[in-house]
């Protein structure tokens, strides 16, 4: 049987019959009766990093399929529809006679909410960033690091993941003006985006987070360097662990660090999503920017004109607003900034679906993962299920 206590460490849901909380994935469970679930922390060119636990990783093989071919070459599945980190799949036991064979993903369980950003070259592409979270803290400094319009790039990226977006302020004990900075922030009031302003390094004021870091839940920390995710992550973490965690760690580094755990259990229950790349964001083209900004989009439909275009036009309701110091013009600029980005991104996005329905039609895209077949099912000895399984620091190729 799972450890669904050691899987609840690392962000698994758990229903109150303590089953798992998603009916689609007790199905697919049922499905694969030997395969045992595994949540992703690492991808490699050949093959996958997973956890069963919070100390427990495993390294295993990707079905064949998700090799990765660019996407819109016959065959390959897209980069964004194989699993990436923060994923749960299945995992099929290697059998106990093949010396070398790594356990097998078999299937992929549909997401909660995904992350993702565009990539950037030749060809478009989205680009996972983390899968399965449900709250995205977006930390920024109250000093010379506080910044709406990067809030609210980060906002509008966040918006059509699922996942919960959370404002969190660092350095209130150093601030200077809070009232200021918070009063820049008015308007994500309209986006019912919950604004928490703390000292980081203070247990107490950081428990002003708790009621997004329930036990089973997954968080990710994004904001640009220094702004105090480190320091949210050890005081979240908390002291008893993290004394745990610096010895163990000390070893390596000789500091406390993070980096090489992607999964960190908090005192709370929840636990923390470690995504490298998260520091800058690109729209994938299908953000929806005025429903990031509905204060600006419902005083555009006073505009006289319906294809108003904010410039010059008579009768214009947003730039009556700025004028009358209703809307920040800054943040109105920064709305027009990024719809041309989504826009642009769209465009390529449509191209890319061009190319790959005509792979699909030519019979040469694979069928998800769940609908192909596996691996013969393996007996496995009860009890020793993780014994012959590589560690997570074993020798794998960089991408
Ligand atoms: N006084 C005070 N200092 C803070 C607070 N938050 C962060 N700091 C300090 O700010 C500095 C940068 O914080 P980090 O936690 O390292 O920032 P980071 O976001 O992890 O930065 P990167 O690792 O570069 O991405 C450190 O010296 C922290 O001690 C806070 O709320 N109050
Ligand atoms: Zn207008």
């Amino acid at each position: 049987m799972n450890d669904n206590h050691a899987l609840q460490a690392i962000g698994w849901p758990l229903d109150e019959h303590g089953r798992p909380a998603v009916a689609a994935w007790r199905e697919m469970l049922e499905d694969f009766p030997t395969a045992y679930p595994a949540r992703v922390v690492e991808q490699h060119r050949t093959g996958y990093v997973v956890a069963v636990g919070p100390e427990e990783g495993v390294a295993v093989e990707s079905p064949p399929h998700w090799q990765r071919a660019p996407s819109y070459k016959k065959g390959a599945t897209p980069t964004e529809q194989r699993a990436g980190v923060g994923d749960w799949v299945l995992v099929e036991p290697a059998p106990e006679d093949a010396i070398v064979t790594k356990d097998q993903i078999v299937a992929l369980l549909p997401r909660r909410t995904a992350i993702k950003r565009g990539a950037a070259g030749e060809h478009y592409k989205q680009q996972l960033i983390a899968a399965n979270v449900d709250t995205v803290f977006v930390v920024c400094g109250l000093d010379s690091d506080f910044n709406p319009r990067r809030i609210e790039r980060y906002l509008l990226l966040i918006s059509g993941s699922g996942a919960v977006p959370v404002v969190v302020l660092t350095k209130l004990d150093q601030a200077d003006d809070v009232p200021g900075s918070l009063e820049a922030l008015i308007d994500l009031a309209a986006q019912d985006v919950p604004v928490r302003a703390v000292n980081a390094l203070d247990p107490d004021s950081v428990a002003s987070l708790n009621p997004w870091l329930r036990p089973g839940t997954t968080a990710v920390l994004v904001g640009s360097s220094g702004a105090g995710k480190s320091t949210l992550t050890n005081t979240l973490v908390g002291s008893e662990r993290m004394k745990t965690g610096a010895v163990r760690e000390s070893d390596e580094r000789g500091r406390h660090t993070t980096t090489h755990r992607a999964l960190i259990p908090l005192e709370s229950g929840a636990c923390l999503i470690d995504t490298p790349g998260m520091r800058e964001l690109k729209p994938t083209g299908e953000e929806d920017v005025a429903e990031n900004f509905s204060d600006i989009d419902a005083l555009g439909a006073n505009c006289r004109f319906r294809d108003c275009r904010h410039a010059s036009e008579p009768g214009c309701a947003i730039r009556a607003a700025i004028e009358d110091g209703k809307l920040d013009p800054r943040r109105f600029a920064n709305y027009v900034k990024l719809q041309d980005e989504v826009a642009g991104a769209a465009d390529k996005l449509a191209e890319r679906q061009t190319q790959h329905a005509a792979a699909t039609t030519n019979g040469t895209a694979a069928p998800p993962a769940s609908a192909r077949p596996t691996r013969k099912p393996v007996e496995k000895a009860p009890g020793k299920p993780s014994r012959q399984r590589p560690r997570i620091d074993d020798d794998y190729g960089e991408d």
